[in-house]
């Protein structure tokens, strides 16, 4: 994973608001991740975790507020070229099901990144040796597990040699026994040095991995800082009560 280290920037959201007609689901929005740190957000279903990592990459303009990376706002930038530097990975792994793996890797290289078969092939060959599924280029996604194809759709993701990663609730979908595997991968890239923000249910992962654990609670963060102030100390009640049902 050392190729992915050498990118990262550091990513701020300032002031962040979004609403879907009435219902305001983004409430001025704080969020700082240094270089080659990983954030890892919390919080109750709904608050507006999975719409804080959309609007990072512009999969939703905000109504108001910015995202900068390396100090410099996002806004205004091709959504295009954007998303090429900011990765993102879903809990549904989005796959396309009629290519084979080594495809749905090269396909985002050769057409965002122009790049000539030869070398996208070799530059997605030697991303899915890094998530252990070297074997697996000429395979189907239905015939791997679902762990495997979610190590695929984080492949796909690094390829295009993301400065920040997005995780939405990456493990979720997955049987228990295949949940340690991606969580590893991605224990990886934080160690090597990929600024992340991880909406996580995982609580063990963001205590052990997130430099920063941050609790999002009707769409503002309530509360946040180093893993163990967040889950030993933690000032909110709103935040002491969320804990205490998932702890
Ligand atoms: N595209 C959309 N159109 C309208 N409302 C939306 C849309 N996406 C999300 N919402 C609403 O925004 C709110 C926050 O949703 P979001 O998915 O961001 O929460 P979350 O904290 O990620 O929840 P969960 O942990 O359950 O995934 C919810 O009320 C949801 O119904």
């Amino acid at each position: 994973m050392t190729a992915a280290s050498t990118t990262s920037v550091s990513l701020d959201v300032r002031d962040v608001h979004l609403a879907f007609g009435p219902n305001r689901v983004l409430r001025g929005v704080d969020l700082s991740v240094p270089r080659g740190a990983t954030a890892c957000v919390i919080g109750p279903s709904g608050s507006g975790k999975s719409t804080l990592l959309r609007t990072i990459n512009r999969l939703i303009e905000p109504d108001r507020g910015d995202v900068l990376l390396d100090g410099r706002s996002v806004r205004g930038d091709d959504p295009d070229a954007l998303r090429q530097r900011v990765g993102m990975v879903f809990q549904q792994f989005n796959l396309f099901p009629h290519m084979s793996v080594l495809r749905n890797v090269t396909l985002a290289l050769r057409r965002l990144r122009k790049l000539g078969e030869d070398e996208a092939d070799a530059l997605a060959r030697a991303q899915l040796e890094l998530v252990g599924l070297a074997g697996k280029a000429n395979s189907r996604p239905a015939q791997l597990s679902g762990g495997q194809q979610q190590r695929v759709a984080i492949a796909r993701a690094l390829a295009l040699r993301p400065e920040v990663m997005l995780f939405d609730e990456a493990t979720s979908a997955l049987d228990p026994e295949l949940v340690k595997g991606v969580l590893g991968v991605m224990a990886d890239l934080s160690a090597a040095g990929m600024t992340m923000v991880v909406v996580t249910h995982e609580m063990g992962f963001a205590r052990q991995v997130a430099d920063t654990v941050a609790f999002m609670d009707r769409g503002v963060v309530l509360e946040a800082g180093p893993p163990e102030a967040v889950f030993e100390r933690a000032e909110h009640p709103r935040l002491r009560r969320f804990l205490d049902q998932v702890l």
